[in-house]
């Protein structure tokens, strides 16, 4: 397996993550997390289920706001602002820190009016700049030369890869500063695969980026840190190259030889 090189990792943190615990009711789902996101690299998560990679990012975007009986204690700390004190504008939160799901999300509306969408609930943009920024998410996800003449069509008439890479451009749209990716290839055939893995790494000279995947090649193609968890503790966080290499936890070791999973 190759992974990348391990250079230019000391950079200053996006996100700092110190000592986050998170409940769903009784069940404590991370325990005392401490993580680092890098400026402008890749971040990769992998486990085995159930080990609180998705519940991390749910942190990180404060989707579990919406549900009662789930609760995070700790800091993430963002320009040094913790984000999942109670009073973070969840709105200006989320023009922030964007996430893309593991299936393709399109809205059942045209091409144009998905990245149009989330654009208006941030900002009031005049029809020439609303349209130049159509252009320009949709060319930074990589696929404004499939569907510039046909903006006006639906959106669920694309291929489920075409979709994800719609979904991509929806949440660039708005200019965040983190993008979240939870699993975004694993409905994908190969190719589709091949090509937002080429995206995130093209993504992350703007973006700072955290991927979930159950994929450790893809782990090592695309992260330049790799973040390994167990029962809900970041076991050990490394770059790529030496996490897939020289692990330091005998736990890691076992993980990515394949000993459980
Ligand atoms: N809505 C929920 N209510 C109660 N417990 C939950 C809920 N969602 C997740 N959990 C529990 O939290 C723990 C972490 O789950 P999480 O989905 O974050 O793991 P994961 O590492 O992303 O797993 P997978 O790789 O299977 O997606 C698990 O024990 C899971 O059962």
């Amino acid at each position: 397996m190759q992974a990348r090189s391990s250079a230019a990792i000391n950079q200053a943190s996006r996100i700092s993550v110190r000592n986050l615990d998170f409940f769903y009711g009784a069940n404590k789902a991370l325990k005392g997390v401490n993580l680092e996101l890098p400026d402008r690299q890749v971040t990769g998560m992998i486990g085995p289920s159930g080990c609180g990679k998705s519940t991390l990012l749910r942190v990180l975007n404060r989707m579990y706001s919406l549900y009662p009986g789930q609760r995070a204690e700790g800091e993430v700390l963002m320009e040094g602002r913790n984000m999942i004190a109670p009073d973070v504008d969840l709105n200006e939160l989320r023009s922030k820190v964007g996430m893309v799901f593991q299936k393709p999300t399109p809205f059942p509306m045209t091409i144009y009016e998905n990245i149009a969408f989330g654009i208006r609930l941030h900002e009031k943009l005049s029809k020439s700049q609303m349209d130049d920024r159509i252009e320009w998410a949709l060319s930074r996800a990589a696929i404004w030369g499939e569907v510039k003449d046909r903006l006006q069509s639906s959106a669920m008439g694309l291929s489920g890869g075409q979709q994800q890479r719609l979904c991509i451009a929806r949440t660039i749209a708005v200019r965040p500063e983190v993008i979240l990716f939870d699993e975004p290839t694993s409905a994908l055939d190969p190719i589709s695969t091949l090509k937002i893995e080429e995206l995130i790494d093209e993504l992350k000279r703007d973006f700072t980026i955290c991927i979930v995947t159950h994929n450790m090649q893809q782990a090592a193609r695309c992260a330049d840190q790799v973040a390994f968890f167990y029962l809900g503790e970041l076991v050990e966080v490394a770059p790529a190259a030496q996490l897939f290499t020289a692990p330091r936890e005998k736990r890691t070791q076992e993980y990515i030889t394949g000993r459980f999973g």
